[in-house]
């Protein structure tokens, strides 16, 4: 993966352990938010991730490319493959039962992606100091070990409940995450 020093933990900043109550190694992870682009069900063009934690601490997920996500014909939009970096990726320190967003989103694009395909995602944290936390995600195609089409780098940064509620709509969020502490 190119990645400038931004997206790069610095010495010392490793992953956390999991958190008590974060998911179980196999546990699949539904969806975050119904609207979601990235993992809502209810979205019509969306990404529609479908994604699992294998160990605690990183994040799988399948992107079938479809006519709604194309940039060249019959080829996959880069922007859109960033954004199912950025969704992976989130969902992997959304396992630190914390909320974070995304600040730098590196991305390498290595093969281009027809329409049709399944891209194999993974994404896991190298490390977190302080608010932030090193991210990286790799998509594969057709099957878990296939070809690498894409490689992201990204730092996350943590941000308080305040941050949905003064710029999006909170509410709608703690809706589906009964189960979020949203008062630590
Ligand atoms: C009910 C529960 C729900 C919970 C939720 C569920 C979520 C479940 C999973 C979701 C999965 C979604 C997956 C997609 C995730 C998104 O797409 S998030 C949406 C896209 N991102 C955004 O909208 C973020 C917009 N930016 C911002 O709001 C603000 O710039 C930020 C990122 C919060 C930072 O602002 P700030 O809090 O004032 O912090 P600031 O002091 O500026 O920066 C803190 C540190 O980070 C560094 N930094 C900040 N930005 C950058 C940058 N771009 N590059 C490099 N360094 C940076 C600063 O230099 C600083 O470093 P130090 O000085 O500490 O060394």
């Amino acid at each position: 993966m190119t990645r400038s020093s931004l997206t790069t933990p610095p010495p010392g900043a490793a992953a956390p352990a999991p958190p008590p109550g974060a998911p179980l190694p196999g546990a699949a992870l539904g969806s975050h938010y119904g609207h979601c682009f990235g993992c809502g069900t209810e979205h019509p063009t969306g990404l529609h991730l479908t994604a699992r934690t294998p160990d605690g601490a990183t994040v799988e997920a399948e992107f079938t490319v479809g006519e709604a996500h194309q940039g060249a014909p019959k080829l996959a939009h880069g922007g859109v493959l960033a954004a199912a970096m950025d969704e992976v990726i989130g969902m992997s320190v959304y396992l630190f039962h914390k909320p974070y967003v995304t600040g730098r989103l590196e991305t390498d694009y290595l093969l281009p992606v027809p329409v049709g395909t399944t891209l194999h995602l993974r994404a896991w944290c190298n490390g977190i100091s302080g608010r932030k936390a090193y991210l990286e995600a790799e998509g594969r195609i057709g099957a878990p070990d296939g070809p690498v089409a894409v490689r992201a780098a990204a730092l996350f940064i943590e941000v308080s409940m305040e941050h949905f509620a003064e710029h999006g709509d909170l509410a709608a969020i703690a809706a589906e995450h009964q189960d979020f502490e949203v008062n630590p």
